[in-house]
C-alpha cells in the first residue's frame, strides 16, 4: 500500500514544538500513527507551502490513499494521475468544495473529512471577526499607532453592538448553531436563519426563526454566512442581496469566499449601502495585497484562520490520519463523507 501525504510535517511539528503540550499528540498524527499501525510506504510533500500541482501529480501516481488539504484541487486530472489504486481521500478540512465529488464517486473512492472537531474554534473566530468589524477594532488600533488618537470624543470610532440586535445566519449547521450559541449571551434579541430546509432541532436551541433569504437580508443587523459552498450558494450575496440589507447592517463570512460577489460587496461598502463586512474567506486566497477590498476601512479581511487553534489543527490532523487508516483497512471511517 502507498500513501501520499500532500502536506509537510515541518510546519506543524515546528508549530507544536512551541507548546510541548501538543507536540506528542501531533506526532501521533503525522509521524507515528500511520507507520506504526499500518504497513505502507508514505510519500510526503515536505514544505510549509501547499504542494505544487506538479508534485501532487507526481506523488499521487499509484497511491492507494491521499491525505490532502483544502488548497489541493482534487479533480479529474489528479484522479487520472493517481490511477486505479486510489481508494481513499482524506482531507484536513470540513469543507470539500476542492474535491470533484462526481469524479471521485464515479471511481468508487471514499472520502474522509474533519467535521465537529473544528466547530468551536471556527465559531469563536467568527464571533471575534464580527466584533472586530462591528466595533471597528482594526481602525482603532491603527489610530492609536498613527497618532490619530487626539482625545476622547463622543462619536469617534462608534460602531454597532449586538445588544437587542437581530442576527441572521445563513446555514444553521454545526458551525452556524455554535456561532448563535456564542452570540446569544451578548443580548441578541432575535435569531433568523435560512438554508435548504428548516432545521427545527438546532433552531430550538437558540429560538431561531426560519425565514426566506430576502427576509433575512432585510431584517438582520448582522448577517453571518456559515453555509457550504454549492451551486446554490455561489455568488448568493450579490448586488440584489446587498440592496435588501439595512444601511447599518454588517456582513460576516466564515464559509467560502465565492458565496459573496466581491465586486458587488465593494460597491455596497463604498456607497454606504451596508455598514461593514468581515471576511475570513475570499476569492482568491490569498487575496492580492492591492485588492480594492483591502483599501477599505469598513472591511476586515482575515487569511482563512477559522479553525486555527493549536488544539483544533491537532485534532483535525489526528482525525484525518485515522480516516485514512480506517479507509485503507476497509473499515468505517470516524468521519466519512456521505456521497
Ligand atoms: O475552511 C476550513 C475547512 O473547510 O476546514
Amino acid at each position: 500500500m502507498a500513501i501520499f501525504v500532500a502536506l509537510g510535517s515541518g510546519s506543524v511539528v515546528a508549530l507544536l514544538k512551541r507548546d510541548q503540550l501538543f507536540s506528542c499528540k501531533y506526532r501521533v498524527a503525522f509521524i507515528t500513527v500511520i507507520p506504526s499501525r499500518f504497513s505502507c510506504t508514505i510519500g510526503q510533500w515536505d514544505s510549509d507551502e501547499p504542494v505544487t500541482r506538479q508534485e501532487l501529480l507526481k506523488g499521487i501516481a499509484g497511491a492507494h490513499g491521499l491525505y490532502c488539504m483544502l488548497t489541493d484541487k482534487i479533480d479529474e486530472e489528479i484522479l487520472q494521475a493517481a490511477g486505479p489504486n486510489l481508494k481513499i481521500i482524506s482531507t484536513l478540512s470540513v469543507g470539500f468544495d476542492h474535491l470533484s465529488l462526481d469524479e471521485i464517486k464515479k471511481r468508487g473512492i471514499r472520502v474522509g473529512y474533519t467535521p465537529d472537531v473544528l466547530t468551536a474554534a471556527t465559531a469563536e473566530l467568527t464571533v471575534a471577526l464580527l466584533l472586530a468589524t462591528s466595533r471597528r477594532l482594526m481602525e482603532a488600533v491603527e489610530e492609536v499607532k498613527n497618532g490619530g488618537w487626539s482625545a476622547w470624543k463622543p462619536l469617534w470610532l462608534c460602531g454597532f453592538g449586538l445588544q437587542e440586535s437581530t442576527v441572521g445566519i445563513v446555514g444553521l449547521g454545526r458551525i452556524g448553531l455554535a456561532i448563535a450559541e456564542r452570540l446569544k449571551p451578548f443580548g441578541v434579541k432575535r435569531f433568523l436563519y435560512t438554508g435548504r430546509q428548516p432545521r427545527p432541532e438546532p433552531a430550538a436551541k437558540v429560538q431561531a426563526e426560519y425565514v426566506p433569504l430576502n427576509t433575512l437580508a432585510s431584517q438582520s443587523d448582522f448577517i453571518i454566512l456559515s453555509c457550504s459552498f454549492t451551486p446554490d450558494t455561489q455568488g448568493m450575496c450579490n448586488k440584489d442581496f446587498f440592496a435588501k440589507m439595512k444601511k447599518t447592517a454588517i456582513l460576516i463570512n466564515s464559509s467560502r469566499g465565492a458565496v459573496v460577489n466581491q465586486e458587488d460587496l465593494y460597491q455596497a461598502l463604498t456607497t454606504g449601502q451596508i455598514a461593514a463586512a468581515g471576511m475570513d474567506v475570499t476569492v482568491p486566497e490569498p487575496l492580492p495585497t492591492n485588492h480594492p477590498l483591502l483599501s477599505l476601512k469598513n472591511c476586515v479581511v482575515l487569511p482563512h484562520i477559522g479553525s486555527a487553534t493549536y488544539a483544533t489543527r491537532n485534532a483535525m490532523s489526528v482525525l484525518a490520519a485515522n480516516n485514512l487508516l480506517a479507509g485503507l483497512k476497509g473499515e468505517p471511517m470516524p468521519s466519512e463523507l456521505k456521497m
